[in-house]
Order: C-alpha cells, then structure tokens, then sequence
C-alpha cells in the first residue's frame, strides 16, 4: 500500500512539472524557459513510466490468477478479523465421490437460493459428516464454503465445553450471530459429539444448556438466512436423538477411508506440487496403503519429502516413499490398526462369500461390497435400499440367514477354518432363527408363540429349532459355494485388488464367468 502511494506521489510530481516547465518554455520565461528540451523529454519519459507502472500496480484483480487472488484475500481477511472464504475446492479433495455428488445439491442452494425458494423449498439446514479421523471431513467442510464463495466459521465441540454454566451457551450463541452476519457462511463444529452427546439421566447442566442452545440456534434461523451447519463426528451412535430431528441434522453422510482408486487420487492431490522422481508409481504406493486415511497419505507424502531433503535429493524417490510409508506402518502396528495381508485375503473371501449367495439366491440387491473396514467391521455388503416391506415370508427369512452365513461358509471353503470375523453375523442369524421359532411360528414347533414367560421352562426345545435353522442354512450357504467355488474365487480376487465393487461390476463377473462357462459347455 505505501509503496502504491509513494508512485502516485512520483507520478503527480512529475507530471506536474513537465507542464510548469512545458508552459514556461512558451511564455519566454527566463528561468522556466532555460531547460532545454531534452529535459523536458526525459521528464515526459519518466512520467509515462510511472503512470504505467502504477497501472501495473492496479491491475484489476479480476485479471490475477484465481490462486494468487485467493491468498491476497486470505491474507487480508485474517488481518481484518474477517472470517475465512477458503479457497479449498471439491478437486482438492480426492475421492469421496459419492459425497461430493449429494453436496453438489446443497451448493446448487446455497448459489442460487432464490430457485428454491420460489419452489417454496426449503434450505437444508445441517448436515453431519461421521466416520474414522483423518478421511477429509474438516477439508470437504471447506470445500463446500470454498465453492459458494461461503464465510468459513470453524470451531470444536470441546471449544463449548466449559466448567461454569452458561459460558458454552453463550458462546454458541456468539458464533451463530457471527455467521449469520456474514451470510452465506457454513459452520463447521468438529468433534460434535462432545456436546450433542445423548443426554444421561444424570444431568450436565453446562452441557444440556450447550447443547439447548445450539438446538434453539438451529430451530431459530430462517432457511432465507444461508447458514449451514455442519457437524462432524466420529461416532454417530453416541449423538442425541433431539440434534438428528429433520429441519437440525438431517443429512447423514459417511465419509470413509478411501479404496485403493481413492487412495491413487489423494496421493495426486498431496504430490502435486512435489518434484517426483518418475520411478515412483503411484498406483503401487496405493495399493501398499491398504486402511490409511487420507491424513495418513498427505503425511507420507509430506514426510517423504522432508526426507528427500535430508538426503539432498533434486527430487523425491522411491526410497523415501518406502521409508516414510514404514513409518507410518509402524505407528499403526502400534495401535494395532493395521490389516495384514494374509487378514484382507480372509476379508475378501468371507465378504465375496456374503455378496455371492445373496446373487445365487436372488434375495436384495447388492449395491457394493468393500473391504474397506468401516465401524467394528473389516468388511462388508451395502445392499441397495428396497421398498418398505411389511410381510417377510418363510424362504425369505431362511434366505436372509443363508446370506449372513455365506461369509463364513466361504471361509470355511478356502482356508479350512473358520475366524472371528462373522460375531456379527452369527449375532443377527441366530436373532433371525429366534423369532422364527418364538415369534412367527415358522419351526417344527409348529404355529405357536413362546412369551419370554415361558421361554426359560422349554428352552432346551426352541434351541434344538434354532439349531436346526441354522445348520440347514449353514449347509446350504456351503453347498451353493462349492458348487461355485470358481466364481467365489474370481469376486475375491477383483475384490483383494480393488477393495470395493460396485453392484454393476459384481454383475459384470458374474455375467463374464457365466458367458465363459457356458463357451465351455457348449
Ligand atoms: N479425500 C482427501 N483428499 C485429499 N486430502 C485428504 C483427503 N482426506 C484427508 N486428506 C488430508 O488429510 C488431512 C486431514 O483431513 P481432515 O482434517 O479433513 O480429516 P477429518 O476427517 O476432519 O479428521 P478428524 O476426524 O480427525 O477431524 C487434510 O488436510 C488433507 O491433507
Ligand atoms: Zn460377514
């Protein structure tokens, strides 16, 4: 800014006394008239020089290139006490596609507000990103502030959480009035468990009126004020009830660890602006990472550098990607967070096993199977949401246990032996098997309901059904496998090298195999 001034003062100067002297040259000035008219060029020369350079200086700033401009303003935001307009975008951040595609909605409301309205829609207010630390929630947070052009007010949970009553009250209350001045703007409280945890019997009264507040704040806002809310967790099941109500946090979105596709990406985003010795292949790096998170991938990459650096490298190899990969390695051993290759193989074939007699027996249809591990699970089967159904026949039901048991089964079949990886499973069959014996009258006992009164008196009897469902299923879950163990093998080899399948390229093997098989018959 001084410098701009002092270049206007030159160019005032200069300009100033190329006319006084012009003009005194003319009216035969003694004093005036003696320049000569060589420095009078000199001075039309300097003048023309300053009035460009200052142009130069205020070049309108449309013309800068978007990331120069973007960190002007960050800079001067900051110095200004203004809130962040972050210049992340949805490129920054890698995979998550899925994600991304139901954001693309809220910020369609966000840029055109006035779309909606006229529909008489209304702007969703919150939207709350839950799933493991480090998978990019906080970045796509600012991505979607990022794209609307959106004031960025970031703050944690733990921030409100105060011993004296009132204090994380008054502070939420402080950061809604913020955000709604400076609107659009997106709110963005990281570990939101720590005040919108369920509410216990015994009561917090600092916490309750935190999270009280928060709630008003979210009922109180007009959908005409285009502030959104997001809250982030990694635990989705410890949140009150009252903060998942539709018009409070409505949208759920699940953002995972990223597949091995994924994983390629974010190491692009994280090496773009790196020099890369061309011998490193990025594919192989994603593939070594298996259960990283994307803070996990930013930080080799980082820490690879920092060690190209150390050994006065030009650019960053092989060697230092391998060494920064161990490390991280190494710390997740630590915690015990890390899959063996020998676990991922069982998870393929156990989750191959889920996905494939469901297909064989036609019940629900698969939307993905991931062996990406998610909650407790290593694995698992997404099946795609079916129209609400109000009667469940018989075959069904003994379908539906012959499809949880096929992870199991397919273990069985390859290895041999059985792991800890179907608690769950085994949980939710034998559930099923309860109710069918105790509740729906679907056994050998014939139509009859067994109150949990009775239970205790005949217990040895309903668990003999129980039993009997349950091997029947168990036979049959193995015998559909054998009978297709080729097929079992080729879903858990594509699923081992791509880590999730989409329900299309499920189909497009099975259809492969058939078509091969059938070549073969023929
Ligand atoms: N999908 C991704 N694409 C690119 N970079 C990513 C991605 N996910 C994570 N990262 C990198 O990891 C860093 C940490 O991610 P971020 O803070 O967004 O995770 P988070 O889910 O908010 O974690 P936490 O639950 O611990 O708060 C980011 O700054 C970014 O460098
Ligand atoms: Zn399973």
């Amino acid at each position: 800014m001084k410098k701009k001034k002092i270049v206007l003062t030159a160019l005032y100067i200069s300009i100033f006394t190329t006319i006084v002297l012009t003009l005194g040259s003319y009216s035969g000035s003694p004093i005036l008239g003696g320049f000569g008219s060589i420095s009078r060029l000199m001075l039309i020369f300097a003048s023309t020089s300053l009035f460009l350079y200052y142009m130069r200086m205020n070049q309108s700033p449309e013309l800068e290139p978007a990331h120069i401009k973007n960190e002007k303003r960050e800079k001067d935001d900051k110095k200004n006490n203004r809130p962040d307009r972050p210049s992340t975008r949805f490129v920054d951040v890698a995979g998550l596609d899925e994600v991304k595609e139901e954001l693309v909605e809220i910020i369609d409301f966000i840029n055109n507000p006035e779309k909606y309205h006229s529909m008489g829609a209304k702007i969703p207010k919150g939207i709350l990103f839950y799933g493991p630390p480090g998978t990019g929630k906080t970045l796509l947070a600012q991505a979607l502030a990022g794209e609307t052009d959106s004031a960025f007010f970031p703050a944690s949970g733990s921030e409100f959480v105060e011993k004296y009553v009132g204090v994380g009250a008054k502070r939420v209350r402080t950061l809604f009035e913020k955000a709604k001045k400076e609107a659009p703007s997106v709110i963005f409280i990281d570990e939101i468990d720590a005040i919108g945890a369920k509410r216990t019997t015994e009561s917090n009264n600092e916490k309750d009126q935190t999270l009280n507040q928060l709630l008003i704040e979210m009922d109180g806002f007009s959908s005409s004020q285009t502030v959104i809310v997001i809250g982030a967790t990694n635990r989705l099941d410890l949140l009150d009830e009252a903060l998942l109500r539709p018009g409070r946090f409505d949208r759920h979105m699940f953002i995972g660890n990223p597949d091995v596709r994924a994983r390629e990406e974010i190491f692009k985003v994280h090496i773009k602006n790196k020099p890369i010795d061309a011998k490193v292949d990025i594919k192989n790096l994603a593939k070594r990472t298996h259960g990283m998170s994307g803070a996990h991938l930013s930080n080799i990459a980082n820490e690879a550098a920092i060690l190209a650096v150390r050994n006065n490298k030009k650019n960053i190899g092989i060697d230092e990607f391998n060494q920064a990969i161990e490390k991280v390695i190494a710390g997740l051993q630590k915690k015990n967070a890390v899959i063996l290759e020998k676990e991922k193989k069982t998870v393929s074939y156990h989750e191959a096993g889920h996905a494939l007699v469901g297909k064989i027996l036609n019940t629900d249809l698969v939307a993905k199977i991931s062996i990406i591990p998610r909650g407790e699970a290593l694995g698992y089967v997404m099946y795609a949401p079916e129209e609400d159904r109000y009667l469940i026949t018989k075959e069904e039901l003994y379908n539906k246990i012959k499809v949880l048991l096929g992870g199991r089964a397919a273990e069985e079949i390859i290895f041999g032996e059985v792991s800890t990886g179907a608690k769950d499973d085994l949980k939710k069959a034998n559930n099923l098997a309860y109710q069918m014996v105790c509740e729906y009258g679907m056994s050998n006992l014939g139509n009859r309901v067994f109150e949990p009164a009775i239970i205790k008196s005949c217990y040895g009897m309903i668990d003999t059904e129980i039993k009997s469902i349950i091997d029947s299923c168990y036979d049959e879950s193995l015998k559909q496998l054998r009978d297709q163990s080729e097929l079992l093998h080729e879903v858990a080899q594509a699923l081992l090298e791509k880590e999730t399948l989409t329900g299309e390229e499920l189909d497009t093997i099975i259809q492969a195999h058939r078509q091969k098989n059938y070549s073969i018959a023929t």
